[in-house]
């Protein structure tokens, strides 16, 4: 790679060439360089201090569960521990955030959050055009509708089956005064609505569900403040068969949209980050595209337009067609030889913060057009955080960032990921220490159940995977997120959000379930697609957020002994054909995952499980299946060896996945290749990776890649 010098930093030339030629906006280069410079001298050393922070806690956490060893696990010895070496910090005393200039879709509106990898332009193109989608389409593609379509074009009588599960859902979240929508047909909009049934004239139960027309007759209804357009077209082969002429009903969808830079995607070096950042920069200014061949047909996807109508009133209303958008950028951990200073690479979450919010200028500085925040702000997701001080790291750090590029101080505000045990523990304190950005705090329960085997590893062997979405800190470490949320004054202001559905296929199950995420006062959740955005906005439909917050305040709040106990298994044997599924299960998980990422750069890929269920990985899967498995070994449930040959038995059957798959080099028989030997060093040298994360492993074996393919 070739770097320039600039100031006291050799910075890769592609992207000191992005930086200058395309992302500064009326700051000068030198300007930016000297104060990257002395961002870097002030913070790089604090960044250090915490990462070795982390580990001095971890040997304590370790040291302390080794020396008591055998005995019954008593939490008030065990938490007043955590007290003495500061783990767990006194909590502020009550207050509540205040953050200013939020968009509606993050202080207001409840509906589903959307994340997508931010390097696949294509996907998140699609991820910010995710705002509106078809809940026909939705229902007829995906086993929402039990069964799949038959036959080679159009299957009639599943379309009809579409048209009554969204009629009937009308007919609960929008009813009628009389009547069904099941019944309708015809519709007239203008100043009030007048439905036509068979039997006669009707309009809505409830005048408010009316939100006004399109110029070309669609109808919009508002429901819980989410759009649901009924789209009539009698020319459309849907709308001919129609007696009132509806051809679709599209539901605005995915309010908000990550775009990751993290755990989806696989940027290691200074090629890979110009990829990140050229696509954000493309949403940013809202010129983004990508051209590509989808059904024999090459096609260019762009951002959307608003969309229009009318109110009753006569009012024209424009309202976003796109999901308004964050940027996740990676935490506080790794280093990347974009930036090199004194020949040490720099922090990557430095990197991030400077560079992202440079490119969100583009936005700032719209006042009309494709704009996201209209409200003026920048959201940046810090993942991975541990504890307040961490978290007032990241204050600073985006403070720092905004006088850097001459911004008003609280620009750039914050999601936090509760992700990691010591950010659960302490959430007040953590919210406490941005309460001026602060506008989301999301259970990121994947990482999470990551950190927790990794600080609890010598408390004993963790419990089966299949059990942990019932063990009690789990449960009190979703309701006290909620609880902390709602005491720091959430409601109106910023999300509390739930995790990621992890099962892209299952939608049917998805709507079965996550439905309780609304339910349990989480005003936006994770989906892995558009197309689950939009399922899973129906949810948002039947649930009123804001009421079930009002009623959860008067709860007690979730107990910090239950967030604290370790899922460890006491006095169980485990059986020798469940050690033998769950290793299989695992590895298969692990190879399936890393080989993609290691040899072809994919940050996020669909893996079979062992029962051939299609699972969504990322870098918090993996590292929860390489932590279990660590753990597993450090407490004799399996050996090395047993690894070993689970890896070597699921490598030839994760190759056989592969097949189809052109670019993709096998790892059997040979076992020897960088991704099969990343796969294994994750769980063998697992207990050693700083938190039990996977980037250090995972970068490494890809840089090796990279380089051998040069
Ligand atoms: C623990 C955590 O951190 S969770 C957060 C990180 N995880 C994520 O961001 C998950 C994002 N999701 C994804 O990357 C993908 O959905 C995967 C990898 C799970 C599955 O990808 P695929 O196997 O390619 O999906 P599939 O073939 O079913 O669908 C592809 C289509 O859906 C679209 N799509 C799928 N996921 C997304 C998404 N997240 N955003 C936007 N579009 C998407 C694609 O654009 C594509 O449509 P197109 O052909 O019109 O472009
Ligand atoms: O980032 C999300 C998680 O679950 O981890
Ligand atoms: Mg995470």
């Amino acid at each position: 790679m070739s770097y320039v010098k600039r100031s006291e930093i050799d910075v890769s030339a592609d992207l000191a060439a992005l930086i200058e030629n395309e992302i500064l906006l009326g700051i000068d280069a030198d300007h930016f360089w000297d104060g990257y410079v002395a961002l870097l001298k002030d913070l790089v050393p604090e960044n250090r201090a915490l990462l070795a922070k982390r580990d001095e806690l971890q040997s304590q956490i370790d040291a302390w569960y080794t020396s008591h060893k055998g005995q019954t696990f008593d939490v008030e010895a065990a938490n007043s521990y955590l007290r003495e070496i500061g783990y767990i910090q006194p909590a502020p005393a009550p207050f509540e955030i205040n953050v200013e200039n939020v968009d509606p879709e993050i202080a207001t509106v409840a509906g589903p959050q959307l994340v997508v990898p931010v390097m696949n332009a294509r996907f998140a193109l699609n991820a910010a055009n995710a705002r509106w989608g078809s809940l026909y389409d939705a229902l007829y593609g995906t086993d929402a509708i039990e069964g799949a379509p038959s036959g080679k074009g159009y299957d009639a009588a599943r379309g009809a089956q579409v048209v009554a599960w969204a009629r009937a859902h009308l007919d609960q979240v929008a009813p009628l005064a009389n009547g069904s929508w099941a019944d309708v047909q015809a519709v007239e909009a203008g100043e009030t609505l007048s439905i036509t049934l068979g039997d006669g004239a009707t309009t809505l139960a409830n005048a408010d569900h009316y939100a006004g027309y399109r110029d070309n007759g669609d109808v919009m209804l508002r429901v819980n403040g989410l759009l649901i357009e009924i789209k009539i077209n009698r020319d459309s082969a849907i709308g001919a068969t129609d007696p009132a002429g509806i051809s679709d009903i599209r539901l605005e969808s995915a309010l908000t949209a990550i775009q990751d830079c993290e755990d989806s995607v696989a940027a290691v070096d200074a090629e890979d980050k110009c990829v990140v950042y050229a696509n954000w920069l493309g949403l940013m200014k809202g010129t983004l595209q990508e051209s590509f061949n989808k059904g024999g047909k090459v096609m260019t996807r762009r951002l959307n337009d608003d969309v229009t109508y009318t109110a009753p009133d006569g009012a024209g209303v424009t309202h976003p067609g796109r999901a308004l958008v964050l940027v996740r950028n990676v935490g506080h951990l790794m280093t990347n030889n974009a930036i090199m200073w004194n020949g040490e690479e720099t922090p990557e979450g430095i990197m991030d913060a400077v560079i992202t919010v440079a490119c969100a200028m583009h936005d700032l500085t719209k006042t009309d057009g494709l704009r996201n925040s209209r409200a003026g702000s920048v959201y940046v997701v810090k993942p991975k955080m541990h504890g307040p001080e961490e978290v007032a790291f990241a204050n600073t750090l985006y403070g720092r960032v905004e006088d850097m590029l001459g911004l008003p101080r609280n620009t750039v505000k914050l999601g936090i990921m509760d992700e990691e045990r010591r950010t659960s523990a302490n959430l007040a304190a953590c919210i406490n220490a941005v309460k001026t950005r602060c506008v989301f705090i999301n259970t990121g329960f994947l990482d999470r159940t990551g950190d927790e085997i990794h600080t609890m590893m010598q408390a004993g062997p963790v419990i089966p995977r299949g059990e942990m979405a019932q063990s009690a800190w789990l449960g009190a470490y979703e309701n006290g997120n909620v609880d902390t949320g709602l005491a720091a004054g959430f409601t109106g202001q910023a999300q509390i959000g739930k995790g990621m559905w992890a099962r892209p296929d299952d939608m049917a199950d998805m709507l079965q379930a996550k439905i309780g995420h609304p339910k349990a006062g989480a005003n936006t959740a994770w989906v892995p697609s558009p197309t689950a955005a939009t399922l899973h906005a129906t949810h948002y439909h039947h649930v009123n957020v804001t009421d079930v917050q009002n009623d959860l305040r008067a709860r007690p709040h979730a107990s910090l002994d239950a967030l604290l106990t370790p899922p460890v298994m006491i006095g169980r044997n485990v059986s020798d054909e469940e050690v033998t599924r769950e290793l299989e299960n695992a590895c298969q998980s692990i190879l399936g995952y890393v080989v993609r990422w290691v040899d072809q750069g994919i940050g996020c890929s669909k893996v079979p499980d062992i029962d051939d269920v299609a699972l969504m990985e990322d870098r918090a899967t993996l590292r929860i299946s390489a932590q279990y498995l660590a753990n597993w070994v450090e407490h004799g449930i399996c050996t090395k060896d047993q690894v070993e040959a689970a890896f070597r038995r699921m490598a030839p059957k994760v190759d056989a996945q592969n097949a189809g798959d052109a670019a993709y080099s096998p790892m059997a028989p040979a076992f020897d290749g960088a991704a099969f030997n990343a796969a294994r060093a994750l769980v063998i040298e697992g207990i050693a990776q700083p938190s039990g994360y996977t980037e250090p492993l995972l970068y490494k074996a890809r840089l090796s890649v990279k380089q051998a393919a040069k």
